[in-house]
């Protein structure tokens, strides 16, 4: 279980997370949603010991990441896919990880196999391709077989097959009683492999329940899309525009 309490995140004058509170429990797949900025990688981030919080408090299982003798065995945390040595083969990054905590070479091979990179396994990590990447990220994120997983944006970058993959995987984990957290911005997704969902805009909570409770929720909302862009109208920082709309602004006097 995942217990985030009363959690603030400053950067000097940005507030990345704001007295966010919510628990993602065992046996359960909870997708954590909310626009660009939001600070769902913050909140992440301070989870597994990455950022200390300003305020509040972040465990799991009750226990602070930093105060787990065996992290890998307890957690299973992808944040960036690209945080490899790009010189080290896909199988070498992950016995260098195993080896911290005396997981086994066949583990190692283990994971590959379940990750599909069986092929690749000896090939430069620098030389993959995104999907590749969040393969081999999630491969190390298994690698402990660890109770609590934390996977942030595990689709991005995946064909259909592997998408279709990290669904069926996400449910057999959380089947097997362990607590996923999973962010994403792809709705339909989530709408089909999360229990709950947890969103946030502007680093507070804007909601926190199962997927059909927040359509519910949301007036004449028939998806979770929907819905969530409901929840979020006031929270969005960032917001594209069209180019004729862009071109009707008046000039900010750039020379560029
Ligand atoms: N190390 C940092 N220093 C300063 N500001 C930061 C830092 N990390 C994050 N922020 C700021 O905190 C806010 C939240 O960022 P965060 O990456 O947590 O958002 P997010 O919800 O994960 O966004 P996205 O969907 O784009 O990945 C943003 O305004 C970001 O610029």
């Amino acid at each position: 279980m995942i217990e985030v309490a009363s959690l603030t995140k400053r950067y000097g004058t940005t507030t990345a997370v704001d007295g966010l509170t919510f628990t993602a429990r065992s046996g359960t797949v909870t997708g954590f949603l909310g626009p660009n900025g939001a600070g769902k990688s913050t909140t992440m981030r301070v989870v597994v010991g990455l950022e200390r919080p300003t305020s509040g408090t972040a465990t799991v299982d009750g226990r602070h990441y930093a105060d787990l003798a065996a992290p890998l065995h307890a957690v299973g945390v992808m944040l960036d896919a690209r945080s490899v040595h790009p010189g080290r083969t896909a199988f070498r990054h992950l016995l260098a990880q195993a080896q911290t905590h005396g997981i086994s070479r066949n583990r190692v091979h283990e994971v590959i196999g379940m990750t599909g990179l069986e092929s690749v396994a000896g090939r430069r990590a620098g030389t993959f391709s995104l999907g590749m990447g969040q393969r081999l990220g999630i491969a190390g994120a298994l690698l402990g077989d660890p109770g609590t997983l934390i996977l942030d944006e595990p689709v991005n970058g995946l064909d259909p097959d592997g998408v279709l993959w990290v669904r069926r995987l996400v449910r057999e984990l959380a089947d097997e009683g362990r607590t996923v957290l999973l962010s994403s911005h792809l709705m339909h997704e989530l709408a089909l492999c999360a229990d709950r969902v947890v969103i946030i805009g502007k680093g507070r909570l804007l909601a926190d329940a199962s997927v059909q409770e927040i359509i519910d929720g949301s007036a004449g909302a028939a998806s979770l899309e929907d819905a969530y862009l409901q929840l979020t109208a006031d929270s969005v920082q960032y917001r594209g525009r069209s180019a004729e709309d862009s071109a009707t602004l008046p000039s900010t006097g750039s020379t560029r």
